[in-house]
């Protein structure tokens, strides 16, 4: 399937919540049950991240002459008060639900002097012009320099722009794939040992491996260690960390150097120039991690990278809230290399804007102005930029006030991305609002600087705080990327005490994520399972009435951990359960089932780091929590953007009845003339032929077989087909004397010397089953006659009747698959509204207490297993977008090669990827997951109906017709 076409980012939609976000709303609250400590507010960090990072700082970074500016510190912030620690009381066993907002007040306001701060007799964003010799002296704010370049011709690299003679058009979103991409830097004529690449890892983080090969090509530190004059950089493979106040170059540097145990690591240009490469090409979470081992040397992202970098790849501001030291810097550092122009970094400090810069690999080449620099300084840097060697240039929100900064912007590579660091900054409403921040705003960044992408980052924002800096830099609410406050609540009491904890995800890959981020924090202990679940309610909501011990913990075993994914084997499981049942492991992260089989009476915790997708999932899981009698406890962090895409994806399973007709047309092509006849359905073909999930597939033969009338029995799944050599007796020998091998030389094809044929071919031909064949190849080849290998899973059957009415048989089991998604959809929201209801609604009443709700919980959870609790829709999703039909119009347009059902339409609409639609494929499209936030059923597939031709039922009486493909008929859709 092609992807979308050029125009398919072309959209009848303006930017996405262009209104300010609505008002506060849950986006990570937290439910705990049994539970009566307060936590900090799950979006501000306990502890503040100190600015400058306490790491050496520099001697000097200014001219001698000129005392360098001295960064100014944030005010400190009150240490949080400890939070005493709960002696729960039996009387009061709630469950705990909170929202930021209930736990924390607004942060008071607090102005952060600015570091490096230029005055300009300009207004900020005045008229852009080309930067002159006395705007260099201006920008410098410095005395007059001898060494002003003369403004140059620049080149948007790969787009042979001639910035002089035509102001640049400065292209984005940053779509991948595109061709606007710069070639990547060609060798660089210094190769030196002694690199720009310091790695700052003190932490630990990672298993990196640093070391620099001789030869370096093509991201040379020359010119980087030029545009941050002065600072020598030097990796010597270290572990510890040594800023040394010494002479560089220009003898106005300082060397930063590794001194330690750390390998170091093979630095190869070329590997890294193929891995940005395939990025662009594809930016998959494969070749994001390929370029992020090359580049970072690390196994993994940690969570909210991958998101972030995604993002930021596709061109959508984005607003990423992770604690200090997650991680952040790398979601700029990474895409700086993929994206085709410069990333612009606003930093509030120029300590901190120096520690980043040092933290930048060495194949990045990075930069700054700071109003310690001298003209020299400036001048040069700003030739790097508008040479298009730097790609990360660091500057302090005052610039934005120099209109002759702006102007620099003219004459140099489109900004491919402007990173907000510290973007709580921007919010009057934040603990340290700087007004400066203020002129960070979109429109503004916009209309001056053709800034198409932000990226906000902070560890610290309260939810106004948040809402604030995402209207102020336009960020639409589904682009908040937040780790959710896992490590606080495990730090926390009374979870820091509980031995034996299960963290549920839904994902795989958050399993993965979580794991890591945990190891590296010392928390023992990662394993992802997957089975299904059973009810007992009573059971548990009993057990947790009578849990009356508070379980003290014994850190001693904690020390270890284990790391598993989904797909270890079934040994190495059981002894990961073992171990957790020793505790030898105390955190189990696991998917949506770990726990069948699992007696483990004194598991402590249980928290949901995702929102089970039913109550009967929740109350499945937390009954694993407490067996022993003793009062345990339950937390589930809630977040609504998380529901949405949990209810997106409950519609990934069903199909179009035009899916389900054609579907039908090949089980019952060969009609009753071939009964008793083996069938098969290949699972993948058939399931990207039909664009339906495999276990659809199986799903609907299965309604076949067992339904009112029976049309088939299914078989056993077997490979389908089979490719088979000879070795000792010739094959027209054995042929003669195996009528199994006879019929296979009458039907295989013949593909280099090999046999290739159909199992059921052989099979129906014979009139034996396929297990019969299956059974006399392997005893052909047990006498080393033959070797064969199998492929091609597929689903087998025999056809008992054919349907006279083809319609109402479609139509039926389509009306049967819709039922059990809404029934999906249904328990989901049922899910949602009682964790909502706790979040936002709870009087705290009858027994709830702050953020403890087990009686409104227990209510509601009654409420439903009496099959009262069904509700409706809720009311956030139920709106509609006036762009919607003209967007679906627009991207069947652009997409026109391409065939689509109304559901694959609104799949796309949804970022739903189905068999037919791949993501990898089709998130590539401007319009993938635009309308995710509204619902999908009622509008979104609907809207599809309206405007892709779907043809009445094909398949008429016994008569079987082929299919036409379905195809977007802009005459019948009335567009
Ligand atoms: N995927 C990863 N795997 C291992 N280590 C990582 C990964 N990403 C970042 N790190 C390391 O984590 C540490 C902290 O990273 P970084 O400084 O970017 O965090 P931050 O979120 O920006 O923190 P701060 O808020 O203090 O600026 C660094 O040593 C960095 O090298």
């Amino acid at each position: 399937m092609d992807s979308d076409s050029d125009g398919s980012h072309i959209s009848a939609t303006p930017p996405r919540d262009l209104q300010p976000p609505p008002p506060p709303s849950s986006h990570i609250s937290r439910i705990k049950l049994f539970s009566t400590i307060t936590h900090s507010h799950p979006t501000s960090n306990p502890n503040p991240k100190p600015k400058p990072k306490p790491k050496p700082k520099p001697k000097r970074y200014s001219k001698p002459s000129k005392p360098p500016s001295k960064p100014l510190p944030k005010p400190s912030q009150p240490e949080p008060s400890p939070t005493p620690i709960p002696v729960p009381n039996l009387s009061d066993l709630p469950f705990q639900i909170r929202r930021p907002s209930d736990e924390k007040p607004d942060d008071s306001t607090c102005n952060v002097p600015a570091g490096g701060l230029y005055l300009s007799k300009f207004a900020s964003f005045s008229k852009i012009r080309r930067p002159t010799s006395l705007d260099v002296k201006s920008i410098a704010n410095d005395s007059a320099s001898d060494s002003i370049p003369p403004p140059c011709r620049t080149e948007v690299k790969g787009e042979g722009v001639d910035i002089n003679a035509v102001k640049v058009v400065k292209r984005h979103p940053n779509l991948i794939g595109g061709s606007n991409f710069p070639a990547l830097p060609a060798k660089k004529p210094r190769i030196s040992n002694e690199g720009n690449f310091v790695r700052l890892n003190i932490n630990g983080y990672g298993k990196s491996k640093f070391k620099f090969k001789g030869k370096r090509k093509g991201y040379s530190a020359a010119s980087g260690r030029r545009s941050f004059r002065g600072y020598k950089r030097k990796a010597r493979g270290s572990g510890e960390i040594e800023n040394k106040g010494v002479c560089g170059e220009d003898g106005l540097g300082f060397e930063i150097s590794q001194v330690g145990k750390r390998d170091r690591l093979e630095v190869d240009e070329e590997l890294i120039r193929d891995a940005v490469s395939g990025v662009r090409n594809e930016s998959s979470d494969e070749n994001l991690l390929k370029l992020l081992k090359l580049t970072h040397g690390y196994e993994s992202f940690r969570e909210g990278q991958l998101e972030a970098i995604k993002m930021v790849l596709s061109g959508k501001s984005t607003m990423l809230v992770l604690p200090t030291g997650a991680g952040k810097s790398l979601c700029y550092q990474l895409p700086a290399l993929i994206l085709p122009g410069i990333v612009l970094v606003v930093s509030p400090l120029v300590a901190l804007m120096i520690d980043q810069l040092k933290q930048l690999p060495s194949m990045i080449e990075g930069g700054l102005i700071c109003s310690s620099q001298t003209a020299e300084e400036i001048s040069e840097t700003l030739r790097l930029l508008q040479e298009g060697t730097i790609k990360v240039l660091f500057v302090s929100p005052e610039r934005f006030l120099n209109a002759e900064f702006i102007s620099i912007f003219s004459t140099t590579p489109v900004i491919s991305l402007l990173v907000v660091d510290e973007a709580h900054c921007v919010s009057e409403w934040s603990h340290n609002f700087r007004p400066s921040y203020m002129r960070l705003k979109a429109s503004l960044l916009r209309t001056r600087l053709n800034v198409q992408c932000i990226l906000a980052m902070t560890a610290t924002a309260t939810t106004k705080t948040l809402n604030d800096v995402m209207c102020a830099l336009e960020i639409p609410q589904t682009n908040l990327i937040k780790m959710k406050d896992l490590m606080t609540l495990l730090k926390s009491s009374p979870f820091v005490d509980v031995e034996s904890i299960i963290i549920y995800c839904k994902f795989q890959s958050e399993t993965d994520m979580i794991s890591k981020y945990l190891c590296d924090n010392n928390i023992s202990a990662m394993v992802s399972f997957s089975f299904t679940l059973l009810v007992c309610l009573n059971e548990v909501l009993f057990r947790e009435s009578e849990a009356n011990l508070f379980f003290n913990c014994n850190m001693a075993n904690f020390s270890k951990h284990k790391s598993y994914h989904s797909g270890i084997l079934n040994k190495d499981r059981s002894r990961v359960q073992e171990l957790f049942c020793s505790n030898k492991i105390r955190v189990v992260v696991a998917t949506v089932a770990f726990g069948m089989g699992l007696d483990k009476r004194d598991v402590g915790a249980v928290i949901h780091y995702t929102l089970p997708e039913s109550l009967e999932e929740y109350v499945q899981e937390i009954g694993r929590a407490g067996r022993d009698g003793r009062l345990s406890y339950c937390h589930l962090l809630f977040d609504d953007n998380l529901y949405l895409k949990l209810r997106s994806l409950t519609y990934s399973d069903g199909v179009d009845e035009y899916a389900v007709s054609r579907l039908l047309s090949q089980v019952f092509a060969t009609g009753l003339s071939s009964q008793q006849k083996i069938c098969a359905l290949v699972r993948e073909s058939a399931s990207q032929k039909f664009d339906m999930k495999e276990e659809v597939i199986l799903t609907i033969l299965t309604h076949l077989e067992l339904g009112e009338v029976q049309y088939l029995s299914v078989l056993p799944q077997i490979n389908a087909t089979c490719t088979l050599n000879f070795h000792q007796t010739p094959s027209g020998l054995l042929a003669a004397k195996d009528i199994v091998i006879a019929t296979i030389l009458k039907t295989a094809d013949i593909k280099h010397g090999q046999y290739v044929f159909d199992i059921p071919t052989v099979a129906n031909s014979i009139g034996v089953s396929a297990v019969d064949i299956l059974n006399m190849l392997q005893k052909l080849k047990s006498k080393g006659e033959i070797t064969y290998d199998m492929k091609d899973p597929a689903y087998c059957y025999t056809l008992v009747d054919v349907p006279k009415d083809f319609c109402s048989l479609t139509a039926h089991l389509t009306k049967w698959l819709s039922e059990i998604e809404s029934c999906k959809v249904q328990k989901i929201d049922v899910m949602f509204h009682a964790a909502a209801f706790a979040v936002q609604e709870c009087k705290r009443m009858n027994g709830c207490k702050d953020s403890q709700h087990t009686p409104c919980l227990h209510k509601k959870i009654l409420e439903y297993f009496n099959e009262d609790g069904f509700t409706d829709v809720p009311e956030k999703l139920d709106q509609s977008s006036p762009f919607l039909r003209a967007d679906i119009k627009v991207f069947l347009q652009s997409n026109s090669q391409a065939k689509f059902t109304p559901r694959a339409v609104a799949r796309i609409m949804h970022g739903i990827a189905s068999p037919a639609f791949p993501s990898m494929t089709w998130s590539k499209t401007h319009f993938w997951g635009r309308y995710s936030h509204i619902n999908f059923h009622v509008k979104v597939y609907s809207g599809s109906r309206n405007s892709v031709f779907e043809p009445d039922c094909v398949i008429q009486d016994s008569k079987i017709k082929k299919s036409p493909d379905i195809t977007y008929d802009r005459e019948h859709s009335g567009l």
